[in-house]
């Protein structure tokens, strides 16, 4: 049996266990671990598992899986809490700098539990009938829908994420409302293989199709299950964005220590 102690955050309902593997104590962990420790009847529950790893160039190193076990793309929730916790534990001052599976991204704290993360640019969108498909540092296909609420999110999504096109590489599924100002986003997770409260890099992506034609800044508010999230970003071409923020909560659930097999 190995210990380990973890922390529990959530972001908009996004649930993520963190450990601080600054100093490769969790190298040890395999991928069975992770499903289990994710599992919500026999672990800790969450939707994914993040490792803080310890970075020469940067503040931290982010590593991260999806709750079936798999190390996956960017986590736009995920990297919204993991920058809360390493402020929690001392790393930068407010302002962090970290590397993740996508690249490069910033992160500003505002208080101790409102985190404003920085995305990767966008270069491409495809735009088929009823369809968006994009990559904000994990794929997504964005469906406009009339009622959010009345969606079979499992069953639709699910049949999108296993047709002949996303079956092998898999893809996670936004199905999007215009809602007050902004828009309402509900997600299948690839990973999850299920709905979960909140998707940082769906309601990113979700934001950036429902912008204009015009060239520039917009601020979207994104309602979703778990709370509320706000996108800011410039439209720089027809199909390109930039500077791209995802602005919202992470906050820490509880923290606990738990043996693994
Ligand atoms: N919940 C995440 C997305 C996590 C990755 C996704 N499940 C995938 O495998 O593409 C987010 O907040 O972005």
């Amino acid at each position: 049996m190995n210990s380990i102690h973890f922390y529990k955050y959530q972001g908009t309902g996004n649930d993520f266990v963190i450990m601080d593997n600054r100093e490769g104590q969790y190298n040890w962990l395999t991928d069975e671990q992770v499903n289990e420790l994710c599992d919500r009847r026999f672990g800790i529950g969450a939707d994914g598992l993040m490792l803080l790893n310890k970075s020469e160039d940067y503040d931290f190193a982010m590593k991260y899986y999806n709750a079936d076990g798999r190390e996956s793309s960017m986590c736009g929730n995920g990297g919204r809490c993991l920058a809360a916790f390493a402020h929690k534990m001392g790393v930068g001052d407010g302002n962090l700098y970290f590397i993740a599976v996508d690249g490069e991204h910033a992160a500003t704290m505002d208080g101790d539990s409102w985190v404003n993360l920085k995305m990767q640019q966008v270069d491409f969108v495809e735009h088929g009938p009823l369809y968006y498909y994009l990559n904000t540092g994990s794929p997504h296909f964005v469906k406009y829908v009339e009622d959010v609420q009345a969606v079979d999110v499992f069953n639709e999504g699910r049949g999108i994420r296993y047709n002949d096109r996303f079956a092998a590489d898999g893809t996670n599924v936004n199905f999007v409302q215009h809602f007050e100002n902004g828009i309402f986003v509900r997600t299948y997770e690839r990973g999850v293989e299920d709905e979960t409260y909140s998707c940082g890099t769906g309601v990113t992506a979700a934001a950036l199709t429902f912008a204009g034609q015009e060239e520039k800044e917009y601020v979207v508010p994104v309602q979703t299950l778990g709370g509320q999230l706000e996108v800011r970003f410039t439209k720089t071409g027809e199909r390109s964005f930039d500077n791209i923020w995802l602005c919202g909560p992470a906050t820490l659930v509880f923290e606990g220590d738990i043996n693994v097999k």
